[in-house]
Formats: C-alpha cells, structure tokens, sequence
C-alpha cells in the first residue's frame, strides 16, 4: 500500500491588500504518497504558486488563515523555525520559475551547490557554528569531496563540463543551464519531495522536455516525490501519476491523470483541455476560455467557474461546492457532474 508523504488539508492563505482580504488559497486539500509526482495545474492566478509556498512555509507576505499540512508526520502549519530549517534542509525542496530568485549572483555555482549539501548534513550544527563564525567543514579533505559531490550534482542534472563550470557565476549561465543549477542545488539536500513550480515555462521546448526527463529519471532512481506546478496539461500527461486541478485557490477536480485527462468531470477541467494545442486543428488559433480568472479579495460565493462555466445554474453562485466522488480516487467540486460529456474513446 502507497504511504502518504505530505497531507494538505482545507488549507486557507490570505493577502492582506489596501483593496481587502485576497483568499489566495480556499481550502484546498490534496495528497501526494511517498515517490508519487502529483501535478498541480490551473490558470495564472488560480493559487498554484502560493499553495506551492505555503507548504515550505514561504507564504509571506501571506499569512495561512487555517488549515494543515502533514509532512512525513510533522505539522508545518505551527511549526517553529528549526523545524521548518529541518524540513526544508532534507524534506521539502522547492525549485522556482525564476531561478535569479534562488541563486546568489555572488557565489559561483558549485560554492551554492555545497553550501546546500552542508544545509542538508547538517541543518542545525550548520547554523550555530555560522552564528559563531566557524566554518562547519574545514579540512581540506572533507572541502575537496563536497566539490567533488558538486560536479556529480551538475552532471547528474545534465551540465555539461562540471569540472570548469562548478566555478562559474550565475550570470555566465544560460537560462536553461540556471536552471539545471537550482534543480542540483534543490537535489544537495536528497529531498524527499521536490517542489517544482513551473520550472521550465521560460525554457524552449527542446530545454523544457530534456529538463522534465531529468526530472523523472530522479524520481524513479531516487524514489523522490514531486510536486509539479504548471499551467500546461501536456507537462501533467506527460510527467505526473495524479493531478489537481486548480481554480480560484479552490481545488476544481482530482484523480488519476490518465483517468482525469480522457474523463474529465469538471467543465473547467474540459475547458483547459480544450484549449491544449494538441486538441486544436491544425492552422486554427487556439481556443481559449472565454472571461477572466475572479478576483480573489474578499473571497468566493459559490463556484468560482460559474461565470465562465456553460452549464451553470442558480445552485453554482451561492454556497459551498459538493465534492462528488466520480471515480476511484477521482473529485470533482461541480454541481453538474452528471450533464458532463461520456469518456473519450482511446483513439480520438
Ligand atoms: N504578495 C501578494 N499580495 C497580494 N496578492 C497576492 C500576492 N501573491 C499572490 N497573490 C494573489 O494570489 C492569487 C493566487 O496567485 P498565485 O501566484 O498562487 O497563482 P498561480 O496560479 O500560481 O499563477 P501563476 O501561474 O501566474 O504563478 C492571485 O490572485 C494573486 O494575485
């Protein structure tokens, strides 16, 4: 049986804005098991980021209203500064879409990459001997196999000649290859899960695929989890076991991706699926959803969806939404769930 690594349950994070209260995630709850990459995908703005960053603890300038998240048993939500360190230093590791905001300009590559695996040996030691000022390892021995460690990091994640480029600087990079660099510094800490938010979205498709291959080949030889943010379904059939899809910081759908992708049973989730080049005819613009993600402040009345949604109904614009199971391990939040069309036949 699959052993839950990290339980997210009807988590609330909020904004406090001179316009009110943006209801950045609204009570979103999802799972993902030891090994298991699980998407998250939505429009921009849907709440994916700050769920994302909730969970290692980086919300600010949020604040998370209420709500839990379990990982590997301990609470993050309460959790003092020490344990999230922990955590963070081989637990959870995040990678963003802009990597500049992970990498120090001033330190070369290789010095980030050790500086992560002295995080991940040892979190707490690390920090009371930097607060004395004593550098943690200072043989000469143990500095030479954490270089060594380093360019093993590099190659694994595809950079090539690591021996001359764990010297360079950020800026000497391109953005493929920062980002090759974050994901090896995000791989120091041997994480348990790896938190990936939109990790290629600034890359060509050829970076993109080879990036995403990296990515899978890790979590089959390390049995790392991980935690996929997207806006692209083709990233979510490609490289996930399980989806959740998201829409005005409310989980819209969840379940298998291959069930969820030729059955969808969320019009929103038809809607993004509608619009994947892939289901567009050749030559024609793509298709795109009519009106705009809602405003966030002051929080939802009813289905978020509803205004763009074909099938709304009075029911869908005020209350709470149903979570109707509609397959093993499937959810959908849709009052209409039955007016949805049949399953794709395997050849379309
Ligand atoms: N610092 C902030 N202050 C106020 N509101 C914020 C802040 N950060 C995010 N938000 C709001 O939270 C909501 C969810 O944003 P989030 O970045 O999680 O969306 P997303 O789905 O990740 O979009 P994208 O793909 O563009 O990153 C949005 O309405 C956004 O405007």
């Amino acid at each position: 049986m699959s052993e839950t690594l990290l339980e997210v349950e009807d988590l609330h994070t909020r904004f406090a804005t001179r316009e009110g209260t943006v209801h950045a995630v609204e009570g979103v709850s999802f799972t993902v098991d030891k090994g298991e990459i699980v998407g998250v995908v939505g429009e921009s703005g849907s709440g994916k980021s700050v769920t994302a960053r909730s969970l290692i603890r980086l919300e600010d300038p949020g604040y998370i209203e209420r709500g839990s998240v379990r990982f590997d048993d301990i609470e993050m939500t309460d959790a003092d500064d020490r344990t999230i360190r922990r955590v963070r230093g081989d637990g959870m590791a995040m990678v963003f879409q802009d990597p500049m905001e992970t990498l120090n300009p001033v330190f070369s590559i290789g010095e980030q990459i050790v500086e992560s695996i002295k995080v991940h040996e040892s979190p707490e030691e690390q920090r009371l001997l930097d607060y004395l000022n004593v550098p943690l390892f200072s043989s000469r021995g143990k500095r030479s196999q954490m270089r060594q460690q380093a360019i093993d990091l590099m190659s694994e994640v595809g950079i090539p000649h690591p021996e001359t480029r764990v010297s360079a600087y950020p800026h000497e990079f391109s953005g493929g290859m920062r980002q090759r660099a974050m994901l090896a510094i995000a791989l120091a800490r041997e994480p348990d899960l790896l938190i990936a938010d939109e990790p290629t979205t600034a890359l060509d498709v050829t970076i993109q695929a080879e990036i995403l291959q990296r990515i899978r080949d890790l979590n089959e030889e390390l049995g790392m989890a991980v935690l996929m943010i997207t806006h692209d379904l083709g990233v979510v059939a490609e490289l996930c076991d399980k989806v959740v899809v998201m829409y005005g910081g409310q989980v819209m759908e969840e379940g298998p991706v291959e069930e969820v992708l030729t059955n969808p049973k969320h019009p929103y989730t038809e809607s993004l699926l509608g619009c994947m080049p892939q289901t567009c005819d050749r030559g024609e613009p793509l298709n795109v959803i009519e009106g705009r993600v809602p405003s966030m402040v002051g929080g939802p009345t009813g289905c978020p969806f509803a205004s763009r949604c074909w099938c709304s109904s009075e029911s869908c614009t005020t209350g709470d939404l149903p979570t109707e199971q509609v397959g093993e391990d499937h959810t959908s939040r849709c009052h209409h769930v039955e007016e949805l069309s049949e399953p794709m036949e395997a050849d379309q």
